[in-house]
């Protein structure tokens, strides 16, 4: 037996799976039906311990090709983990990997009830061990530091277009996952990737035509570099930002973000398209949300979340900039919003400011 301990007391019993340490993280929870791959390998969840709703995890077993970056999430709860994997892809049993990453986990946890709990209350922290501790203030105290810099890469990489070359985008990575980069080169963009220190000058120089940024983990406000170096690209060339680069524009443009109750995770988030009227199902993966208000007068909200009314998109048209809060990248979750890669490379044809 080994236990999930809340910070508000409540003890889970379970079974270990994965690696056999402690580890105190964030506790959040996934509505992805499926992705369980996708999941386990963004880097958004760096320092959270992941509790996945759908009740079965691991029956098509590892599928390498459908990582999405480093696995860098602190702890993995779910209800049954399926040790007898059966896909024409599976290349072993999801524990090995588990392991072989070191990350520990429960399994038979009434995720249920962790949901109700963090609905309720709010997100909390957490922690996986052998022994319920007698003093919960490790817990307590526990907070995701340094999230961007423990997941960026550390060297520019080249990835090059798919067929003719139509755009260079410079991408950075805060812990980009791979679709972003995957769904830029089939559009005919070759993408660099930039470590998420690099100062915006490096960036021109290298003379992109345009700047995509990506996902990352952790509170954005934490992130007071990179917002400054944003503020120099900003207005320079045609900006996309999906999630984090979606809350480190709203910063960098002077507005404010604001941590969600227990955040959006999964695959079927509705979002509404105000100038159009209407609503996509998106995948998602967040926890701190921009405040659309206190961006008056610089942009406009350009989609909002229809179950909490929260905001999932931003549109800077005289900046030649539009970010959203959603995954228009998927992996896993539904497609529909790809096509802003399309008006991505639709602004970057179009020109420079
Ligand atoms: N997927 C992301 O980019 C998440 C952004 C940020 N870390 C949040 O939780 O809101």
């Amino acid at each position: 037996m080994a236990y999930l301990v809340l910070a508000n007391g409540t003890i889970f019993e379970g079974k270990r799976i994965g690696a056999p340490v402690d580890r105190i993280g964030e506790l959040v929870f996934t509505t992805g039906m499926e992705g369980y791959l996708e999941t386990l390998t963004d880097p958004s969840y760096y320092g959270q311990i992941v509790t996945q709703t759908f009740p079965m995890i691991g029956n098509y077993g590892v599928i390498e090709e459908d990582f999405e970056g480093n696995s860098t999430l602190f702890g993995y709860i779910v209800r049954e983990l399926c040790d007898t994997p059966s896909n024409f892809r599976s290349a072993y049993p999801l524990n090995d990997y588990l392991v072989a990453k070191g990350i520990p986990g429960l399994c038979g946890v009434d995720t249920r009830e962790i949901v109700r709990i963090t609905r309720e209350e709010g997100v909390m922290n957490a922690m996986i061990c052998d022994e319920v501790p007698a003093d919960l203030s490790a817990i307590r105290s526990f907070t995701v530091k340094d999230a961007v810099a423990s997941v960026s890469s550390n060297i520019k990489e080249f990835f090059p277009a798919e067929g003719v070359e139509k755009c260079r985008v410079a991408l950075i990575d805060y812990g980009a996952k791979h679709n972003i980069i995957r769904s830029l080169e089939k559009r005919g963009c070759s993408v660099t990737v930039w470590p998420s220190s690099t100062t915006a000058e490096t960036i021109l120089e290298s003379d992109p035509d345009g700047i995509m940024l990506s996902n990352g983990p952790g509170d954005p406000k934490e992130n007071k570099e990179c917002i400054a170096q944003l503020k120099k690209l900003i207005g320079k060339l045609p900006v996309f930002g999906i999630c984090l680069g979606h809350q480190l524009t709203a910063l960098a443009l002077g507005g404010d973000t604001i941590k969600l109750k227990y955040g959006h995770r999964g695959g079927n988030q509705p979002v509404k398209d105000l100038a159009a009227g209407r609503t996509y199902i998106t995948s998602q993966n967040h926890g701190y949300a921009v405040v659309a208000d206190s961006l008056k007068g610089i942009g406009t909200e350009s989609f909002r979340n229809a179950n909490d009314g929260s905001c999932e998109g931003m549109d800077y048209p005289d900046l030649k900039c539009f970010t959203v809060q959603f995954h228009p990248e998927a992996a896993s979750g539904p497609r529909d919003t790809a096509v802003l890669f399309d008006r991505f490379v639709e602004n970057m044809a179009g020109g420079r400011n």
